[in-house]
């Protein structure tokens, strides 16, 4: 079942990527972080990342999409048509997206969730060292890119190249975090700002699970967690 119960896919995406685009706004307000690269995997985080990147134009943001490996799924295509629509600007070139990371004041980082699993694939080894590198501050949706979502952080191999040589990519520590419907385990040691993005569980599940879920006030679409805890 899924964690709302009532809910499709392409529902849950929208009110996660608007959380997502929430916490941005909340964590690195305008005017100051106008230019957000927002990086998206090719699973269901990165339909997150596309509905935020939506949001964030309509926040008065100015989003740019890097997309190194677009989704197959239809949900996928349609969101991204509709940011396209928008003329939200669309990168899917490496070297493009590094040069470019200069021009941004924040990343969100919306490439992999809770189904990322080693050795990492080419291009994202480039991409997870660019991130690492590039001083800017990071959001992260549900888990840090390339964490693994029981035990962490981690130094994470690469995918043999065509001489059979591996090599070692480490992983990013982000400012900032939302985790959907509840933290992973992976996340429990984590001390930057952490959100909780998961107005779409019913009571019901959230008893059933007891899954202790905050309170979210008024309209917001996100609870804040308390720092270096959950
Ligand atoms: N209620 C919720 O919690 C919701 C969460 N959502 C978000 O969906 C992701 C999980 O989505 P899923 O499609 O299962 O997977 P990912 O996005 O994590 O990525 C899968 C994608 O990545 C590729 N991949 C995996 N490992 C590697 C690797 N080593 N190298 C290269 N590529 C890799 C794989 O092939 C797939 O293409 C969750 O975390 C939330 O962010 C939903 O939005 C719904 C609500």
């Amino acid at each position: 079942m899924s964690p709302s119960g009532a809910f499709s896919l392409d529902q849950l995406m929208e009110l996660a990527g608007l959380a997502c685009a929430q916490a941005l706004s909340k964590t690195f307000p305008l005017p100051a972080h106008k230019r957000v690269m927002v990086c998206c995997g090719p699973g269901n985080q990165g339909g997150d990342g596309l509905v935020a990147a939506r949001h964030l134009h309509m926040f008065k943001y100015k989003p740019t999409i890097y997309l190194p490996k677009p989704g197959s799924k239809d949900i996928y295509q349609r969101l991204l048509r509709q940011c396209e629509n928008l003329k939200i600007p669309v990168l899917r070139d490496t070297t493009e997206f590094e040069s470019g990371l200069k021009q941004h004041d924040v990343i969100l980082d919306a490439i992999f969730g809770f189904s990322f699993k080693p050795p990492l694939r080419s291009p994202f080894d480039k991409i997870i060292h660019s991130l690492r590198s590039s001083n800017l501050p990071i959001l992260s949706i549900d888990i840090p890119s390339g964490w693994d979502v029981e035990l962490g952080p981690q130094r994470l191999e690469t995918q043999p190249d065509s001489e059979g040589k591996t090599s070692v990519v480490d992983t990013f520590d982000p400012e900032a975090l939302i985790s959907l419907t509840v933290p992973k385990m992976g996340v429990r040691e984590y001390k930057g700002r952490h959100w909780l993005g998961g107005r779409f569980v019913s009571e019901e599940l959230d008893e059933k699970f007891q899954l202790n879920l905050p309170d979210y006030e008024g309209t917001e679409q996100v609870v804040e967690l308390p720092q270096g805890g959950q």
